[in-house]
């Protein structure tokens, strides 16, 4: 095809008739949209009219499925630009000079609702951006928080289901919420539940809060050394959360609070920034640190690994429509250009399976060709990635479908330097379920946290009150749990979420004991 594809161009535009006559797919115009073929005036109507059948068949196909999970967001596109030199610690072409500017597409996003859930909801925000990069695309799939609930990838099915509706009642159900997070070996999420059930986990806009990697990535720079790394997308913007009412009353008023309000501060001027820092750490400090350094519910002290400025994104330019450009956006943390890879994190190693196939299922084997999410700055030669359904691009022509000797390929990694030493794996293949119950190690950070709240006026009571309200909606035996299970992290905490849910909910021990 020879078409160039732009990125952010939604439509095949040799396909659209510019006289803006109507017509039916076919390309045939239509004189009459609402004729219908029918036996005389008011007989039954004709399967011969293709008008009508193509309308009310392509009205039934007109649904994909929705993410599961963070089927709910909004999106904008912009630029990454460099602000710092890096090129000692990566040596991706984005990065390889100051003021080089990069574009990309960031789609915020909530986790656990429904598409047309609302905004406000108590709940991490998805922050994932597809950088269109001269040596592909690469997408960095983060959330709002630094941490995660799990470490054990196993678990995500489970946890999400916990978040999502009660196979019976179809209902959101507190147990089962509660149930999971407090079993004992869940409770490594406690740091991703603090941040959760502070304000923090309902920010008001999507322009003030910050991306997290979360994950422990790899990056490498030209002569072959490699650095752990976290990168973390601070707004510019300041952050602004809102408490649980104000969440709530917004819930019910514009359940698309944050989407509006993005989409109209892009539309009016007022673009919103981040700058980009990185965490770096040397394999040997990962050595030393007292947890595992891929153990995605921890995040690295900054005492001791300080922020690095690399650069700053800018979203100054809306979706020209929604379901071309935002629904079909396919991220994948496997999605990425050389000198940055992932880490063994096992949750990590998992989403790179995960999403790719998570989009031929939603979006088809070709969802690479869809605009949105064509490598347009590289673009693609591979003559053995052939045919399958939409196949929409030329499909290489005449172009033999399989690599061999008669024809002649370029390959570039023979250019790039080869990481002399590399982390070193052995052992048998065997299962492992990583540490069955939390230590005390897995309550530190988030009682560090708890402390940093109470320099905050009024947020640590904020927490108490976001749990406390939650919480009352569970069966007694399982507010048990979550009372033990805050206790915990500060004894102070636990009795406030108990005696306010107590109070919102109280219990009548002789009925309990009755049912
Ligand atoms: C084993 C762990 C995980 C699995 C299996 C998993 C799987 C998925 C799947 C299947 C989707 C929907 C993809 C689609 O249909 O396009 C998704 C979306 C997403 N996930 Fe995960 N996920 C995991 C953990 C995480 C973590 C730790 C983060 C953040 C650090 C994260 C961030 C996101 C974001 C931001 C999206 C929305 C992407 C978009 O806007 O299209 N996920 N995840």
């Amino acid at each position: 095809m020879s078409q160039v594809n732009k990125g952010n161009d939604t439509t095949n535009t040799s396909d659209v008739r510019s006289d803006r006559i109507v017509t039916n797919s076919q390309g045939n115009p239509i004189n009459e949209p609402f004729a219908t073929q029918r036996v005389g005036k008011y007989g039954p109507l004709l399967l011969q009219d293709f008008n009508l059948i193509d309308s009310l068949a392509h009205f039934n196909r007109e649904r994909i499925p929705e993410r599961n999970p963070h089927a709910h967001g909004s999106g904008a596109f912009g630029y990454f630009e460099v602000t710092d030199d890096i090129t000692d610690v990566c040596g991706s072409a984005m990065f390889n000079e100051i003021g080089k500017r990069t574009r990309c597409m960031v789609r915020f996003s909530t986790v656990g609702g429904e598409k047309g859930s609302a905004d406000t909801a108590r709940d991490p925000r998805g922050f994932a951006t597809k950088f269109y990069t001269e040596e592909g695309n690469l997408d960095w799939v983060y959330n709002n928080t630094p941490v995660f609930f799990i470490r054990d990838p196993s678990k995500f099915p489970h946890f999400i289901h916990t978040q999502k509706r009660n196979p019976q009642t179809n209902l959101k159900d507190a147990n089962m919420f509660w149930d999971f997070l407090t079993t004992p070996e869940n409770q490594v999420a406690i740091h991703q539940v603090m941040i959760l059930f502070s304000d923090r986990g309902t920010p008001a806009s999507y322009r003030k809060m910050n991306g997290y990697s979360g994950h422990t990535y790899k990056w490498s720079n030209k002569k072959g050394e490699w650095f752990y790394v976290q990168v973390h997308i601070k707004t510019d913007q300041g952050i602004e959360n809102l408490n649980n009412e104000q969440a709530v009353k917004l819930a019910g008023e514009n359940p698309d609070y944050c989407g509006e309000e993005l989409f109209k501060s892009i539309q009016g001027g007022d673009f919103p920034t981040w700058t980009v820092y990185i965490q770096t750490m040397t394999e040997k400090e990962a050595q030393n640190l007292p947890f595992s350094v891929f153990d995605l519910t921890k995040v690295w002290p900054h005492k001791q690994f300080p922020l690095r400025r690399i650069g700053k994104m800018v979203l100054n330019e809306n979706p020209q429509n929604f379901f071309a450009q935002v629904e079909q956006v396919a991220f994948s943390p496997s999605h990425t250009v050389p000198y940055q890879e992932a880490s063994a994190d096992p949750v990590l190693q998992s989403r790179l399976f995960a999403y790719p196939d998570a989009h031929r299922h939603r979006l088809g084997a070709n969802y690479h060709q869809i605009p949105v999410n064509c490598p347009y700055a590289s673009k693609v030669f591979n003559p053995s990635i052939r045919d399958g359904p939409m196949n929409v691009n030329g499909n290489l022509g005449s172009e033999p479908n399989y690599l061999a000797s008669t024809n002649s390929y370029n390959y570039i990694q023979s250019q790039k330097p080869i990481q002399q030493h590399q982390e070193v794996w052995h052992g048998p293949a065997m299962p492992f379920h990583w540490a069955t119950s939390p230590g005390d190690v897995d309550f530190v950070q988030a009682r560090g946290l708890y402390r940093v709240l109470g320099q905050q006026p009024g947020q640590q009571r904020a927490l108490a009150h976001n749990v406390a309200v939650h919480v009352a909606r569970a069966r007694p035996d399982i507010q048990d749990r979550v009372f033990a299970m805050f206790a915990r992290v500060d004894k102070d905490l636990a009795k406030n979420i108990k005696s306010e849910a107590l109070s919102i909910s109280p219990r009548d021990e002789k009925l309990q004991a009755k049912l």
